[in-house]
């Protein structure tokens, strides 16, 4: 709803009142309809002042009304209403003005903001576009090229540039509700002709056709597959080129298409879930909401390689005091170096001062006696974690809280080492851990409530998605990964290519596929991995049972690959071959293909013809299948947690709404009979077998993916 009251005699104030956001439900647009009406036909109202409650301008529309009736006035009429007032209507924004609420202040005549407020239209991020004439209205006011950056992207902007591009009037480091009044006093009786944004004429740069070539050609490949960024070009594009009201038309008529789309119910859904991971819970029934963090100030980070140089920077980021431990002199140089120049080129790029003076370097464990949190980041041996670990239960205060770095490796084995295992909790960061916005917080039986709270807290202050997990080798992401790089090496095995797997992951929308990213990411680090699990064997075994382990199926491609010393991009060689060492474009490799020749013809194996459907299939749905296996074996709460997870941490198109939403979208059922398909015809491989929660999800007709806990208590209170 909408409150109006009169303020210094002369000015109707209208406050947005919808807590937390002041999002525009059907109660608020009426609320605004009707206050706006009041204003304006009281004869001693002079001008107006729109704002929110609680310091918060508006959030948008109520995105929970999408998929769903609309009822209340619409927003476009709503909006123009205002414009045609004849008497001034400013918007005092603090907070946000996000959406449909920079749309209601672009409607307005005047717009002053909080120096802390953000304004942007995240439309896209929704799979939507700023439909209540955003996309016309913005390019009028800014120009073309930077309503298209805008609006493409959904960043949001400081209000100081917002003042920059001419978005905003005035920009206010005080009140902005009485800063606001006093200035719709100053402009009370002006002529309102020229501040009616509808009416301006486009400004139009002498190479439009070039600048939407260009502009439509980035979108498209960063979209891979995306459909509303495309939408919003072909928006703006409208209000460039037509006038306004067939320009709204445009508008309306790509929203129309967008609105009712499967990739805005699956980003809808994103958004929502991201929320959603928040509340956590763990299967002991201690939450989010009945379990305190601890405050945290001052943390250590031990090891300052790759992943705790970007830890140490994230944390540093976020405004904490950073002890960055480091025992070898050189490396511990070197490290400073790398996190200075991160740190200075982050603040380039954000604006603001590099947090340089936060970070303390030492070369001594010592140095962490007084943190609150120390963040070990050593190499993944197990043995060496432990010593670490010991070495801090000696030094740190009593209380410190002491979480691993570790994208494997028992928590829980590692906590019964320490005489305070309520203290230690799993903080799996993925690389580069300054720039990705995942974290996996891994909780063993004995890790306390208040650990997990503190650690999520953490995450969430470093602005990233922190999704608490129960410990299981690989925890959530790793462990669904591994099926799909195994199906990927069988692929290959049966006359698959990597060119063909990667081109059929790519068009689905992953930036990379699955032997792109290897190669990116290193393959010497699986290898090591299986060679310590006992899988990777040495040498050039032929027949069936050189491709059996433990009673499996097992492919050794990977391991043959790495014997010839190739790692990926590090080596400038691996499943593709590179310029040279270090260099990122993967070109195709005719050495790989005569490898893959010998190595079926050594094995017997035919190749048969492999299409992207199947290729799709087989790494996908094993992939979903492992997280119907994590959510019945309880190690993530909800489908929600699995899909932030691989939406955040592991490039799943988010217009596809992460693995368990695809698969409700594609159909339970359908997942289920694939599943069985390929299970039949490869009964050597048990993680095609389909999961049973799957079965039992089925049978219960594929409820939607909210409704799955429900089902999932069920098949529990049974077992
Ligand atoms: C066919 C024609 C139809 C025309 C339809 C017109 C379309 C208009 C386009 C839009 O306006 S789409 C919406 C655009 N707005 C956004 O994308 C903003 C989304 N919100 C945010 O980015 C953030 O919430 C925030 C505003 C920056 C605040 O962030 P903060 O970290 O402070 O809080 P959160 O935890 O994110 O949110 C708190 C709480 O509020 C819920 N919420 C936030 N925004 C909305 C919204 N626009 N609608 C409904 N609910 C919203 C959020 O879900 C949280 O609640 P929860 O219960 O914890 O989930």
């Amino acid at each position: 709803m909408a409150q109006y009251t009169r303020v210094s005699g002369v000015v109707g104030l209208i406050t947005l009142q919808n807590p937390p956001v002041n999002a525009l439900s059907a109660v608020v647009r009426q609320g605004i309809v009707d206050k706006v009406e009041t204003a304006l036909s009281d004869p001693k109202v002079k001008s107006v002042v729109i704002c929110g409650q609680n310091g918060n301008f508006c959030g948008g529309a109520d995105i929970k009304e999408f998929g769903t009736k609309m009822f209340g006035p619409p927003l476009i009429p709503m909006i123009h209403s205002i414009e045609a007032a004849n008497k001034p209507v400013v918007a005092a924004i603090e907070g946000s003005a996000l959406g449909g609420g920079l749309e209601l202040a672009l409607g307005c005549h005047y717009r002053i903001a909080h120096s802390k407020a953000r304004l942007g239209l995240p439309e896209v991020t929704l799979g939507l576009l700023p439909a209540a004439g955003g996309s016309q209205r913005l390019p009028r006011l800014i120009g073309v090229p930077a309503a298209l950056n805008l609006i493409t992207t959904g960043r949001h902007v400081t209000a100081a540039e917002a003042l920059q591009l001419g978005i905003v009037d005035q920009v206010t480091d005080h009140n902005t509700v009485d800063a606001a009044v006093k200035f719709a006093l100053s402009v009370a009786g002006r002529s309102l002709d020229a501040r009616r944004i509808s009416t301006y004429p486009c400004p139009r740069p002498s190479d439009l056709d070039a600048l939407f070539e260009e502009v439509m050609q980035k979108v498209r490949q960063s979209a891979r597959g995306a459909i509303a960024p495309v939408a919003c070009v072909q928006a703006v594009r409208a209000a460039a080129t037509l006038p306004y009201t067939q320009g709204m038309e445009r508008e309306k008529e790509l929203m129309a298409t967008l609105f009712t789309s499967g990739q805005a119910r699956a980003m809808q859904y994103i958004f929502f879930a991201q929320r959603a991971v928040g509340r956590w819970r763990m299967p002991s029934g201690a939450s989010w909401d009945t379990s305190k963090p601890r405050p945290v100030t001052k943390a250590a980070v031990i090891g300052l390689g790759t992943m705790g140089r970007g830890i140490a920077v994230a944390l540093a980021r976020a405004g904490l005091s950073v002890v960055a431990v480091e025992t070898q002199e050189k490396q511990l140089l070197e490290a400073k170096q790398a996190m200075s120049s991160m740190l200075e080129r982050g603040a380039k790029r954000r604006g603001g001062v590099p947090a340089l003076g936060l970070i303390s370097y030492s070369q001594s464990i010592q140095a962490a006696a007084d943190v609150d949190l120390v963040i070990e980041a050593v190499f993944e041996d197990m043995a060496l974690k432990i010593e670490v670990f010991k070495q801090l239960t000696a030094v740190c205060k009593p209380g410190t809280l002491l979480c691993t770095n570790t994208s494997g490796l028992d928590v829980d084995q590692l906590a019964s080492e320490t005489p305070n295992p309520e203290l230690v909790v799993g903080m799996h960061f993925f690389a580069p851990a300054h720039v990705m916005n995942l974290l996996e917080v891994v909780y063993g039986p004995r890790s306390s409530p208040q650990a997990v709270a503190t650690a999520m807290q953490l995450g969430k202050k470093m602005g990233k998605a922190s999704v608490a997990v129960g410990n299981c080798s690989g925890f959530v992401g790793n462990r669904m990964l591994k099926l799909y790089l195994e199906q990927a090496s069988f692929l290959l095995e049966e006359g698959a290519t990597p060119e063909l797997v990667d081109r059929a992951l790519e068009e689905f929308g992953f930036p990379m596929g699955v032997f792109r990213m290897s190669d990116l990411s290193g393959l010497d680090v699986g290898w090591r991995v299986r060679k310590a699990a006992g899988l990777a064997e040495p040498g050039e075994a032929s027949g069936p049972s050189a491709r059996i382990r433990k009673g499996y199926r097992y492919s050794p491609i990977g391991d043959l690959v790495c014997e010839q010393g190739r790692f990926g991009q590090k080596t400038g060689r691996g499943w593709y071959q590179y310029e040279k060492p270090g260099s990122r474009v993967a070109r195709s490799d005719p050495w790989m293909h005569s490898f893959l020749e010998q190595y079926r013809a050594r094995h017997g194996l035919v190749a048969r013809s492999i299409d992207h459907q199947e290729v799709l299939e087989r790494c996908l749905y094993s992939l979903i299948n492992e997280g119907f296996r994590i959510l019945e074996d309880g190690i993530a709460a909800g489908p929600e947690d699995i899909d932030v997870i691989y939406v955040f941490g592991y490039g799943w198109p988010r217009h596809r709404g992460g693995p368990m939403f695809y698969a409700s979208m594609v159909g339970l059922a359908k997942v289920l009979e694939r599943l069985e398909h390929y299970h039949q015809a490869h009964p050597d491989v048990p993680n095609l077998q389909p999961c049973s929660l799957l079965r039992r999800l089925v049978a219960s007709g594929s409820p939607p993916v909210h409704m799955w806990r429900e089902v999932r208590k069920k098949l529990h209170s049974q077992l």
